[in-house]
């Protein structure tokens, strides 16, 4: 399986069923699990008092196997049950069985003392918000000082929203079973569940994955490499449509997100007014005037000699000119990146706009863009279903903003981003993306590669200059991480592209 899928809690039940049924024993599989979170708690901790708190499902029969084998290896182990030792059935009963040593109830008592404690109360079982007693055995949990060792998800944690359920755990580290799940990724579940290990417990076969984790390896073999025989005109052109003279600098910010990102031409089209601004600004990006949706219709004839993407929204106004240059770019051949102002100008009217964008365009709202373009009011958690749900709808690609960036096609495959520093939350960073993500489209990537080679793209550029950031730096930050992108994988710089690296933030 793609080691970048991400699984839902049905399919994670439905990959340990094809394993049961191929012939592993499910024992075997909740053996292996506890094995691993054991040994990632001897990898991580010096030996020291432990409390493993065990629930009353499977996630908590994962938990009497690590208790087992940490006392084996002679850590001093107290396990604490916060559930009733009947409701134990299954492989759980039997793990608890095999468990010798004493076995108490929660109570104030229960963490007094200990170095670690193994959270093995819930996993993807969880289905109600956490309440009452369980409650107060989890806040006894995060107020006390030891680390957190979560057994596959902190006890809490919606697995296919990342939601809080009531109350949940925050982690130190979580280990998790044979692929990430979405709460893994999508805040605030991924805060809470500290650094994720992956580990392998013995599930093999093919899956068929809808969610992956956003990574080079997915869309690197397309991503566009000038060659030695081609020219500018080959690698694209990018049009940006420009508000008016007071607001001129977001459309130069995603004009130079597209140039620094290899687009071969980029043009800025803006109203008469402003371009005497653009003028005094841009040097290799090149100036029209358009004032109008028919004027803007004329450079999109343009699409018939390039690869023309145009970008439109950046600062241009919640307007029906807006509405209407929108409309007079998505009735031209030029594939479309819609962003800010150009959603917000459909709101109260989506299908004007759903009617006419095709399969490659691609939408860059974030929640509130979102929220008054598709009428969903986000929730916590919501966000991946809601992102699948809106390009469903909108029959395009749409890349719904924030630190844990979705990217939805309308056939349901969708990205989660995970390697975004905070530091990217500023004026104009969304800009910038806009014009990467129309950068790599016309340079010929497929628009939900390009969405996610851009947002990936976007991230790694935060990363390399980190705090301080401001969004003119974005683009300059581009080639280093190009150059880094560009080399052989083996002398590739971790920090950039590992999974790891991502995920500590
Ligand atoms: N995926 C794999 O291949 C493997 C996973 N393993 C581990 O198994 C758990 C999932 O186990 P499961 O038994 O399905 O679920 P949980 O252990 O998470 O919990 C289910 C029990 O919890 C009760 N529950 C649910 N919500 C609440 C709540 N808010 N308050 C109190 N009790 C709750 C639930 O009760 P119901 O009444 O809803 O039935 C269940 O009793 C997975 O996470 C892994 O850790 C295997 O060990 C290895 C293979
Ligand atoms: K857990």
């Amino acid at each position: 399986m793609n080691p970048l899928a991400v699984l839902s809690a049905k399919e994670m039940r439905a990959a340990e069923q094809a394993a049961i049924n191929g012939g592993v024993a499910s024992a075997a599989l909740m053996e292996t699990a506890g094995k691993q979170v054991a040994e990632v708690a001897k990898q991580e901790w010096s030996k020291r008092p432990v409390a493993v708190i065990c629930g009353p499902g499977n996630n908590g029969g994962d938990g009497f196997v690590a208790a087992r084998l940490l006392a084996e290896a002679e850590w001093p182990v107290k396990v604490v049950r916060v559930c009733d030792r009947e409701t134990l059935k299954g492989d759980a009963k039997l793990m608890a069985d095999l468990y010798e040593g004493e076995v108490s109830e929660f109570d104030a008592n229960a963490l007094a003392g200990v170095g670690l404690i193994i959270d093995a109360i819930f996993g993807t079982g969880l289905t109600r918000p956490i309440e009452g007693d369980v409650k107060t055995a989890l806040e006894a949990i995060n107020a006390h000082p030891a680390p957190v060792l979560s057994v596959d998800i902190p006890s809490g944690v919606s697995t296919d929203e990342g939601a809080v359920l009531g109350f949940a755990i925050q982690a130190a580290r979580t280990v998790t079973f044979h692929a990430k799940q979405p709460a893994h990724l999508l805040f605030p579940g991924r805060a809470l569940c500290g650094v994720v290990d992956v580990v392998d417990i013995g599930i093999t076969g093919e899956f068929d994955a809808k969610i992956f984790e956003n990574h080079p390896s997915l869309w690197g073999a397309r991503f566009p490499r000038p060659s030695w025989m081609g020219h500018k005109y080959e690698r694209g052109h990018v049009m940006c449509v420009s508000g008016g003279p007071m607001s001129t600098g977001a459309a130069r910010l995603a004009a130079e997100g597209a140039l620094r990102i290899g687009a071969g031409l980029v043009t800025m089209l803006s109203p008469s007014a402003a371009a005497p601004v653009h003028a005094s600004h841009l040097t290799s990006i090149m100036l029209r005037e358009a004032n109008t949706a028919d004027e803007i219709a004329g450079h999109m004839q343009d699409a018939e000699k390039s690869n023309l993407v145009t970008i439109i929204g950046p600062a241009t106004g919640v307007s029906e000119q807006t509405r209407d240059k929108t409309l007079a770019i998505l009735n031209s051949s030029a594939g479309a990146v819609l962003d800010a102002d150009a959603l917000t100008s459909f709101a109260g009217q989506p299908d004007a706009l759903f009617d006419v964008l095709r399969p490659d365009d691609v939408l860059t709202p974030h929640t509130g863009e979102f929220s008054r373009l598709f009428s969903v009011e986000m929730k916590d958690g919501g966000k991946l279903d809601a992102a699948r749900a809106a390009s469903k709808k909108a029959g395009c690609i749409v890349v719904l903003k924030g630190p844990d960036t979705i990217i939805a096609a309308p056939d349901g495959l969708a990205i989660i981003n995970s390697n975004a520093p905070p530091d990217l939350a500023t004026a104009g960073s969304g800009d910038v993306l806009a014009g990467l993500i129309a950068g790599l489209k016309a340079q010929g990537m497929g628009g939900f590669e390009a969405a996610a080679a851009g947002v990936w793209f976007h991230g790694a550029c935060g990363q390399t200059i980190g705090p301080g950031l401001i969004a003119e730096d974005l683009p300059k930050a581009v080639p280093s991480v190009l150059r880094q992108l560009l080399k052989p994988l083996q002398e590739q710089d971790d920090g950039l592209t590992s999974q790891q690296g991502a995920q500590q933030q």
